[in-house]
């Protein structure tokens, strides 16, 4: 039977589709056919939280499953809402690549050197914010594009930076172009940053299940709890970072105010084995603690 991989069309969906679906085959033997689905996200140029955040490139690929045009479809873990769709299931997240962003500069500057009033382009307003709330002199621009595009602005001159997503980078080939990967104790990411998701309709699990790799779904599932316990949207103002170190389950979170100048941390951690519901015990302490310290208030979380 051949496998129908469901993925978006851009270069970055088309690299990390085409590393499963080698995986895939290599394991069952069975034939894979890609196929590409076009999303509101890449056909609208209008800013992605206008568009409702990126909850839209997900939404096309699962209608595709629901509807049986694919057996499989391949999310970047990030981009795909926190809330469950009756009749699908995430069957498998593989090994999670890096989850650091990336500060790509011109003339190979750092954040700490890059020049006053430079001008960084991202459409994240949690980067936004991690930009200003470390140099509040920058200029922050919204840009949209893929990262090919992202990375031009750069090397035309037209923006002194932009921040990518070290994974993305390094599935395309352009980790090259980073000048400096930004440490996840100072600079979390979005819950899942680096991580795919191998959703599949319910029922038929096994499609995808030996590519599932259960530490990352610890981590991921902890990074995303505490977003799903906020009650944030993924393009809200949060980075959170979780880790396996030694059996020992760590997550941090960050909430920032839109312009950077204030932010709220809770950092907690546990033993998976000794706790039930590791990953949702952990995210509901650091969500609790966050929350009784105002970052309803601090950010808009539902943005
Ligand atoms: N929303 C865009 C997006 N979704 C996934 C990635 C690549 C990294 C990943 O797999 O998390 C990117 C690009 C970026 O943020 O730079």
């Amino acid at each position: 039977m051949t496998l129908r991989i469901g993925t978006r069309a851009s270069a970055l969906a088309m690299a990390q589709t085409g590393q499963i679906a080698d995986r895939l085959t290599r394991g069952s033997g069975e034939p894979v056919e890609i196929v590409k689905i076009t999303t509101a996200g890449d056909r609208s140029t209008a800013s992605l939280a206008s568009l409702g955040g990126t909850g839209v490139f997900a939404a096309a690929l699962r209608e595709a499953l629901l509807a049986g045009e694919c057996d499989i479809v391949v999310h970047s873990l990030k981009d795909l809402p926190t809330s469950p769709l009756p009749g699908l299931v995430v069957a498998a997240t593989p090994k999670r690549a890096d989850a650091r962003d990336a500060l790509c500069a011109r003339d190979g500057f750092t954040l700490e050197t890059l020049p006053v009033g430079a001008r960084v382009g991202t459409g994240s307003p949690r980067r936004r914010a991690q930009l200003l709330s470390r140099r509040p002199d920058l200029e922050t621009l919204d840009i949209r594009g893929n990262v090919d595009t992202r990375l031009g602005r750069v090397s035309t001159g037209d923006l002194d930076a932009v921040v990518l997503a070290a994974a993305g980078l390094d599935r395309l080939g352009r980790l090259d172009a980073a000048t400096q990967l930004l440490e996840l104790s100072e600079w979390p990411t979005a819950p899942g940053q680096g991580s795919l998701a191998l959703e599949v309709r319910a029922g038929e699990e096994h499609l995808v299940a030996a590519l599932d790799h259960p530490a990352t779904r610890l981590i991921v599932e902890t990074e995303r709890g505490v977003l799903a316990r906020l009650e944030a949207g993924c393009a809200a103002p949060v980075g959170v970072t979780a880790m396996l170190d030694g059996g020992l389950l760590f997550a941090s979170a960050r909430v920032y105010s839109l312009d950077g100048s204030s932010l709220l941390t809770s950092s907690h951690a546990l033993y998976p084995a000794d706790t039930p519901a590791p990953a949702d015990e952990l995210a509901r302490r650091i969500a609790d603690e966050l929350l009784a310290a105002g970052a309803a208030e601090l950010a808009p979380l539902g943005g």
